[in-house]
């Protein structure tokens, strides 16, 4: 049985996490849990999974909430609330599924208890991933992939010695957009670019598969997560999005994995791992259903962001701390409709362009760039 602790909860990773649970009572439990403002899919999920401690993101919700809570749970609020939820006695696994860097602080408190991490939110180890990785080979922690192209990698890697990788290919989409020219994206809407065409997932990731700085922060993710440089890591395109990543090994040989795309597998992966448990929900694949498979290189120009993300990670630094930071604000306001699909890029290259790079920068110099990127980002936009 594996005790599990759930950031982001209410969110498209958190609740096909709880799915898995709940297909597997005999294997988990949640024990702890935090969420946003979502408090009405909160409560129903306290009621049916009891964990001991809950985590909002306000004061106010709290205080909404405390007579409506089972008397043996908890609840906390705000960031020493995610901590505590990250850092719960009872976990011994914790399933980072909130969305942003606010995972940061959460992440790297939950590593100093000695937690495995099951990482999906991908924005943390963007904006930190010398740190998070510093910690977690100190206190002999465990990060484990969420991400469907990492988890593609992390087994068909399976313990090889990454000097033997010739390169990483992650696979890509291509988003909304994919069959339109650049030159046509001016007048998108956000419904259209929130129309994904493979996968059902939160709106912020959807608008990053769009702008492909998805795919750019997943290049940072993966030199991250497997201590691969640049030069190594790759991105084709691959329309049906059913091999989700691939290894190049020195001898030639490519190992790939393949799924429909369910998340749900990549999740139940990393809470299984290193074992591997029947998955009684997903739709299996059938190659002779889909036929053909398409794959395509990637046109650095028809999509700028990509290539914003391969020189941040390369420059490094404070760089993709600002890449991050600058995206969620600025997806933000596209979302609210107050800037357009392209000013996206056009606002985080401005960004880029105005930050003084500090090198091997510490926490406290990552969250201070952090919050004078979101700054800058209201002002230039407003
Ligand atoms: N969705 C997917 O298929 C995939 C997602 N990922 C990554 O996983 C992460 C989560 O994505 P996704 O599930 O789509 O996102 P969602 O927007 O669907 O969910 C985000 C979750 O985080 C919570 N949250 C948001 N902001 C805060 C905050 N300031 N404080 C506390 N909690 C907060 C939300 O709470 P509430 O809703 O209650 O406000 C929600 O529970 C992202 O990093 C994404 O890139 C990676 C691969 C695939
Ligand atoms: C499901 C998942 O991992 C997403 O990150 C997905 O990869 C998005 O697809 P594209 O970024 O390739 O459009
Ligand atoms: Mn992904």
């Amino acid at each position: 049985m594996k005790q599990i602790s759930l950031l982001g909860a209410t969110g498209s990773i958190g609740t096909q996490t709880l799915e898995v649970i709940r297909q597997h009572p005999e294997h988990f439990e949640l024990v702890a849990m935090s969420v946003g403002k979502n408090i009405d899919l909160a409560l129903k999920q306290i009621l049916e999974f009891k964990p001991s401690l809950v985590s909002v993101q306000s004061k106010f919700d709290l205080d909404k909430m405390k007579d409506l809570v089972p008397v043996q749970t908890k609840l906390v609020w705000g960031e020493e609330g995610l901590i505590e939820v990250a850092t719960s006695a009872k976990a011994t696994i914790v399933v980072n599924a909130v969305l942003g860097s606010v995972g940061l602080a959460p992440t790297l408190a939950a590593i100093k208890e000695r937690k495995t991490i099951a990482i999906a939110n991908k924005e943390t180890l963007v904006t930190a991933g010398h740190i998070i990785t510093e910690y977690a080979k100190k206190y002999e922690v465990q990060l484990l992939p969420v991400d469907s192209e990492h988890s593609a990698i992390f087994q068909a890697l399976n313990g090889e010695d990454i000097n033997d990788v010739e390169k990483l290919i992650l696979t890509a989409s291509g988003g909304s957009f994919r069959d339109l020219k650049r030159s046509e994206l001016t007048e998108v809407t956000v419904d259209q670019a929130l129309n994904h065409p493979n996968w059902s997932m939160g709106a912020k990731i959807t608008i990053d598969s769009a702008t492909m700085m998805n795919k750019g922060l997943e290049v940072i993710e993966a030199h991250w997560l497997f201590d691969i440089s640049y030069e190594k890591i790759e991105v084709v395109l691959h329309k049906e999005s059913i091999i989700h990543s691939m290894v190049e090994y020195i001898d030639g040989s490519v190992l790939a994995q393949l799924g429909t795309p369910d998340m749900k597998v990549p999740i139940q992966y990393a809470l299984t791992y290193p074992n591997r448990i029947k998955n009684k929900g997903n739709d299996r694949l059938k190659l002779w259903e889909i036929g053909k498979l398409h794959f395509s290189q990637l046109d650095f120009e028809r999509y700028r962001c990509v290539e914003l993300a391969y020189e941040a990670g390369r420059i490094g630094g404070t760089l993709p701390t600002v890449l991050n930071a600058a995206n969620e604000i600025a997806v933000a306001y596209f979302l609210e409709k107050r800037l357009s699909f392209l000013g996206i890029e056009t606002m985080i290259e401005k960004a880029l362009e105005k930050h003084n790079v500090i090198s091997r920068p510490s926490l406290e110099e990552i969250i201070a760039t952090d919050l004078e990127t979101r700054t800058l980002m209201h002002s230039l936009i407003k």
